[in-house]
């Protein structure tokens, strides 16, 4: 089977910002987590993805098929969850399900009607006095009653409490088992996707850091730390970005194995986590 979600050279062109060459693959059955600072284009890369935003450059091909020329039925096959609220604030959830269920071929009522007991969601209540997290829920319920094959989500667990985030990936995993079902979501709780992702995609700027297995990642980066007059320039150049303080240094490597052979025994080498990555890949 081939990629569920291929992104090739992507280039959006803002006033006083580009998001430029970005590729990356998704393939069923997998988790990808994607990442970077405020402002890096995420939610841009994410429109782009969802059509709502024309490209300037590039091509996007969801299920194998160009996400223009199919729109309409790639979007059947797609749960889309957005941070910003797109529903009419004076319905209920009810009416409001009504509606959007319409829009899809393989809407399972039964599925709706768990998550609303699952997530603890009063069908009558009105739209507007939901609490964002209960938005949230409510955005999720929809996404993920209508069998779609890819997920794909700006930032679904911010606003939600520990407890619900918990529940959420839960659910997220359970959702990606039959292998054919993918997930594509951005967020700010890099210690989320440590537990749930296959793959990470870290922009910055507009362009890709890197788009990699998170084994893979968290096998070749690591933190170094060590005393300052173990720092000369070369030594420097081995880092993508450094610490220093009066009693020694920390620093980020993406090639691990090249530092254990270049200082042995003379510094401590730690596990990276995907935040040290993203800060000091950011800060350099
Ligand atoms: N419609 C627009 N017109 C002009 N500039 C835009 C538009 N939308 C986004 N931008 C700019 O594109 C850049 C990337 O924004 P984007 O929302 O994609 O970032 P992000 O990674 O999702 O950030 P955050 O983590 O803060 O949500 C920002 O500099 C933003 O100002």
């Amino acid at each position: 089977m081939g990629s569920i979600l291929e992104v090739n050279n992507l280039r959006k062109e803002f006033k006083n910002f580009t998001l430029d060459n970005i590729s990356f693959n998704l393939e069923p059955g997998y988790i990808m987590g994607f990442i970077g600072p405020n402002g890096a284009g995420k939610s841009t890369t994410i429109k782009l993805i969802m059509n709502l935003l024309k490209k300037n450059g590039g091509e996007i091909k969801i299920f194998g098929l160009d996400h223009i020329k199919h729109e309409k039925e790639i979007k059947d096959r797609i749960g889309f969850v957005y941070d910003e609220n797109y529903y009419y604030e004076d319905l209920t959830i009810k009416q409001m399900k009504s509606i959007v269920s319409s829009f899809y071929s393989k809407w399972e009522d039964d599925a709706f009607n768990r998550y609303m007991n699952e997530f603890d969601l009063n069908p009558k209540s009105k739209i507007k006095t939901l609490s964002k997290g209960m938005k949230m829920k409510f955005s999720l319920a929809i996404a993920l009653s209508h069998n779609a094959d890819l997920i794909i989500m700006d930032e679904p667990t911010s606003g939600l409490d520990p407890v619900f985030r918990r529940e959420i990936l839960d659910i997220l995993y359970n959702v990606i088992q039959d292998e054919r079902k993918s997930i594509f979501f951005s967020t700010h709780i890099t210690t989320d996707l440590e537990k749930i992702a296959d793959y990470i995609t870290f922009i910055n700027n507009g362009e890709i850091v890197f788009s990699k297995s998170k084994d893979e990642i968290l096998d070749t980066y690591a933190i170094v730390k060590g005393g300052t007059d173990l720092l000369d320039r070369d030594v420097r150049s081995q880092f993508i970005g450094l610490r220093e303080t009066s009693v020694g240094f920390e620093g980020l490597t993406n090639d691990v194995n090249n530092i254990k052979k270049m200082f042995k025994e003379e510094v401590l080498i730690e596990r990276a986590t995907l935040e040290d990555i993203m800060v000091y890949t950011v800060r350099r």
